[in-house]
């Protein structure tokens, strides 16, 4: 692959709102890039394009797709790498299911996803869907650390715009709960490879036959390798211990979870929780459920539609009626549609709904329709303390305001598959009671797990070059701010115990063990709470699961939602990776579009992580006019939030089309004013002029057609020219744009 090939910035084409949004914003970016010579071009990365990629034999000259997800992975190690990455579908089964047969409607031949493969196609197929499934896209593209924050444009609006946020009353009977034994994080053991080696995973069983589970494992020297494993059984009678606690506290039962990244172990904890749930059910049925091929994992829609399928499906489904009326209440997704926190394992995902439960003062949604305290269960108690802490500290001092709150910075370990994120080829559910050992080549054993059948053993890593950039992004990061720099590690957990080994050498090294914090999670949550409260300001500097959390729980309290964080990731080969927000792919933006024709997207994630490529571009390829280009973004950014043309919620309101206008024009405008160079302003100020001349009719036409339901020909793969069609109704913008 050569260089030359590729276009200056790619920007990816992905799913749901995002891809929407791109249908207006992209034609905006090429007029403009085009007139500072800088190339822009899209790869596709979203579910539909990635399941047509992996299925070349069975579609047409003309149906064929290139592997962009491939490419990416390759453009993202060299030095010329300039990605703007939207969010796109981490797919859990279901969602890929929908998606295959929406495929298959339109017309491509690909086989359906084989639930219980048996035949060679089948088997194959299977493989190639699950590189597909789950989170598959991020871990290939994030090659270097992620830096994410909240600009300091997006936190003057918040003050002076603050989001409503529900109250706390400190006899909430919101509580997180988990497991705290025989899970991931008190079974963990770690090492750090003192050489290279290569690694396999043994199980051998009660009898002593070996099954190598994994082998041909390489890891470079320096690389944390940790094992861990969670109890099947545990967890099981935590299940159940919930379901009876919550029904002593009168409040919502809740999972919080994330099946989509954590795309092995997350679905089998998920559909142990179905299966507690509807643990009478399950055992009186055992059997006509293994008929029916039902798996528990893919939630209870699936479920319910098997059991209707079932020649006895109505009297089983009125049982399963009368044990939900005993069971406590379920949190919701969509109370008016009957759609349960146990539905789908994807529907809720842990980083943005524990945020959205605190930020709403402690309460769900339950099946009355109206909000309710909740337990929130978290079966592992690597992570929970954080949102232990979180509810803790806000029943003690109140919901946090986003008129006086500091903010909470991130410098996350991300690169190269670090730590749990890249565990899911090492994960396994065990299949007989046993000794799980990982053996290096040079034969020693570096990890021993006695297991039972059912247990979900795992091996995670992470390589020493990551760990060393992410040490001094931190360092980098405090120096550039000033703000207190906390370490959020435990020394009492295995895993941290290593990383700490880098860390505090390389504190010491810089001169500044002593101005640097390292604290376990959980106090680490309640000094950074105490931080903002007060108005100041710090950088949590954390692993990657963490990373994740942080940027969507801090920024939803502080500004309102997560999309609106800047977002880099500066890549370990010198490239530069921007990610739009930490926000997902929002489905419930795309429902709306379709029912009543109106986006509530909000693209300043697009806008940042723009401007931010744009100054890379300038930087990294001596190109003077995408650095004022990237300026000129922000200008724009700025004058954009300050005179509140951010998308709006209800149908009749200005929406992601409007404020798309607005960009332009602020763009066009900055670009007109700049006196750096002369030619670029003279060719923007004509356009920046008619823009503005042109308000009123291209306002008119955005907001016409509204509360009509739009037909875009598809969900995961809708025609491109329908959504341009939804997308720009302004034929004067258009004109304008070209
Ligand atoms: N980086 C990535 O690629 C990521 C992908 N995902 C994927 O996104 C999907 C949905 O995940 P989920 O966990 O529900 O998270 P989302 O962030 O998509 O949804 C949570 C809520 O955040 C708000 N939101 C998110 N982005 C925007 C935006 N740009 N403008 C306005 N509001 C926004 C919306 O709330 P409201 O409308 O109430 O304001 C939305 O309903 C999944 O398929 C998941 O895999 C999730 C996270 C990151
Ligand atoms: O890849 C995913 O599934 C989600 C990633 C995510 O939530 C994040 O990075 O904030
Ligand atoms: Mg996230």
């Amino acid at each position: 692959m050569s260089d030359q090939t590729l276009p200056d910035i790619i920007y990816t084409k992905t799913d749901e709102a995002p891809q929407l949004a791109s249908a207006s914003l992209l034609p905006i970016l090429r007029k403009f890039l085009s007139a500072a010579d800088i190339s822009i071009g899209t790869k596709d990365i979203s579910l539909a394009g990635r399941i047509l990629a992996a299925f070349p034999e069975k579609l047409t000259e003309a149906q064929k797709i290139s592997d962009d997800l491939g490419l990416l992975g390759t453009v993202v190690k060299t030095a010329s790498a300039n990605v703007i990455k939207l969010p796109n579908i981490s797919a859990s089964v279901p969602q890929l299911v929908a998606a295959v047969k929406e495929l298959q409607e339109q017309g491509y031949d690909i086989p359906d996803y084989p639930e219980a493969p048996e035949s060679a196609d089948e088997i194959e197929a299977r493989k190639r869907y699950d590189a597909i499934k789950g989170s598959a896209v991020n871990p290939v593209l994030r090659e270097g650390n992620s830096d994410r924050r909240a600009p300091s444009s997006v936190k003057a609006y918040a003050k002076a715009n603050p989001h409503r946020m529900g109250k706390w009353s400190a006899d909430s009977k919101t509580r997180v709960s988990t497991m705290g034994a025989h899970d991931f994080r008190s079974n963990e053991t770690s090492v750090t490879l003192s050489d290279a080696q290569t690694l396999k995973i043994e199980l051998t069983d009660t009898n002593g036959a070996v099954t190598t589970l994994k082998d041909g494992i390489a890891m470079p020297a320096g690389t944390i390798v940790d094992a861990t494993f969670m109890s099947a059984k545990a967890l099981k009678e935590f299940f159940h211990e919930q379901i009876a606690r919550t029904l002593e506290d009168g409040t919502l039962f809740s999972l919080h979870m994330k099946a989509t990244m954590m795309k092995v172990s997350d679905p089998i904890i998920f559909g142990h929780a179905v299966v507690a749930y509807l643990q009478p059910i399950f055992d009186k049925y055992a059997d006509d459920f293994a008929g029916a091929g039902i798996s528990p994992n893919a939630g209870f829609g699936t479920l319910f539609d098997a059991i209707d399928a079932m020649p006895n499906g109505t009297a089983i489904r009125a049982e399963i009626d009368a044990l939900l009326a005993e069971r406590p209440p379920l949190y919701m997704v969509n109370s008016d549609r009957g759609i349960t926190n146990l539905h789908v394992p994807s529907d809720v995902i842990i980083d943005a709904s524990m945020p959205a439960v605190i930020r709403a003062g402690g309460k769900g949604w339950g099946p009355d329709g109206e909000e309710d305290d909740t337990n929130c269960v978290i079966p592992d108690s690597s992570y929970a303390p954080v949102y232990d802490a979180s509810v803790e500290f806000c029943k003690a001092n109140g919901a946090l305001d986003p008129v006086t709150a500091g903010t909470v910075q991130n410098v996350g370990l991300m690169a190269q598959k670090a730590e749990e994120y890249g565990s899911h080829p090492t994960t396994f559910e065990i299949p007989t009671a046993g000794t799980v050992r990982v053996i290096a080549d040079n034969g020693d054993v570096l990890h021993t797990h006695q297991v039972e059948a059912g247990d979900i053993w795992r091996m995670a890593s992470a390589r020493r070059a990551p760990i060393e950039n992410w040490i001094q992004l931190a360092l980098d990061r405090m120096a550039t701010t000033g703000y207190e720099t906390i370490f959020w590690l435990d020394r009492n957990r295995a895993h941290d115990a290593e990383l700490l080994k880098y860390v505090e050498p390389a504190l010491a090294k810089a001169g500044v063990a002593d101005k640097v914090k390292i604290m376990a999670p959980r106090d680490a949550t309640t000094r950074s709470f105490e931080v903002i409260y007060k108005g100041d300001n710090t950088i949590a500097v954390t692993g990657n699961v963490l990373r994740d959390y942080l940027t969507d729980l801090f920024p939803i309290l502080e500004v309102g939602t997560s999309a609106k964080m800047l977002s880099v990731v500066g890549l370990m080969n010198g490239g530069g990776l921007f990610e739009t927000g930490a926000g997902g792919s929002a489905p419930k933006h795309v429902e709306q579009l379709v029912q009543e024709n109106h986006l509530r997207w909000d693209s300043l994630g697009e806008f940042c992580a723009l401007g931010e490529s744009l100054r890379f571009l300038g930087t990294s390829q001596g190109k003077a006019a995408a650095q004022i280009m990237g300026d000129a973004v922000d200008t724009a950014t700025e004058k954009l939030l300050a005179e509140g043309h951010s998308p709006q919620r209800k149908v009749g309101q200005p929406d992601n089309r409007h404020s798309h206008y607005w960009f332009a024009r602020f763009w066009a405008e900055a670009l007109a004013a700049q006196t750096k160079d002369a030619t670029l302003a003279a060719t923007f100020a004509p356009l920046a002029e008619n823009l503005a001349a042109d308000e009123a009719a291209i306002l008119a036409e955005l907001s016409a057609g509204r509360s009509t339901a739009v037909d875009l020909s598809g969900y995961y793969n809708p025609s491109e020219q329908r959504a341009a069609e939804a997308m720009r109704p302004s034929a004067t913008l258009n004109a304008l744009i070209g």
